[in-house]
């Protein structure tokens, strides 16, 4: 196995380990939820679409270019793909990105224009905090079955607000993202944990 195939091995274990806790936890029902990794400046390793992401398997990714086509045109990448192009455009740091369907960020999404999250301790996972005493506003976009479209208006609002720490779409789900998985899946945990509190919250 050359050094490239060893690095895509590590990445699509690192997605597959992470489709199983999130369904574990309820976070990607179904079919929902896509997952991706960026190889290289021109080059991003990608759930393909359709499959279920706590079962996922070798054969459930596959390349595609920063323009969102598959390197092998006979393959079907995520039909959220070029959301996944948008944030690897915006900034270079970005190395992964994952997305999740959970109940609370189906729930919070469906009632509030933004998210404001404040005095969590689990802040600290998110870019550039460092302390408890912070306060984070997560977009919440309208829904669009154009995905050219969504990304667009996602890209437009990321440029006013590079600080955007993740962010959601109405009805629909989450996108977090981080340096790889490992980060990625970090921020995913703790956003769905604060979620999960602010809807907790709601209901007292
Ligand atoms: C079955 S859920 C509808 C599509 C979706 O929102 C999703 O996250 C999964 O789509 P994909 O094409 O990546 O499987
Ligand atoms: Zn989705």
């Amino acid at each position: 196995m050359n050094d490239n195939a060893k690095q895509i091995a590590l990445h699509t274990q690192a997605m597959i380990e992470a489709g199983r806790m999130f369904h574990s936890r309820g976070w990607v029902p179904a079919t929902g939820g896509n997952f991706s990794v960026k190889l290289s400046s021109d080059q991003v390793l990608i759930t393909a679409s359709g499959w279920h992401k706590g079962e996922l398997a070798a054969d459930g990714f596959l390349v595609a270019g920063l323009d969102g086509k598959p390197l092998d045109a006979t393959r079907k990448a995520s039909y959220e793909t070029l959301l996944h192009m948008q944030l690897y455009q915006h900034d270079s740091k970005i190395g992964a990105a994952l997305h999740t369907h959970s109940i609370a960020n189906t729930v919070l999404s469906r009632r509030h224009s933004k998210i404001r999250l404040a005095g969590y301790e689990l802040l600290k996972l998110l870019p550039g905090i460092n302390t408890h005493d912070a306060e984070v506003s997560v977009p919440v976009f309208a829904n669009d079955q154009d995905i050219a479209r969504l990304a667009a208006h996602v890209d437009e609002h990321m440029k006013q607000h590079p600080e955007t720490p993740a962010y959601l779409i109405a009805g629909h789900g989450l996108y977090a993202w981080g340096a790889n998985v490992a980060q990625a899946r970090h921020r995913v945990e703790a956003l769905e944990f604060m979620f999960e509190c602010e809807l907790w919250s709601e209901k007292k």
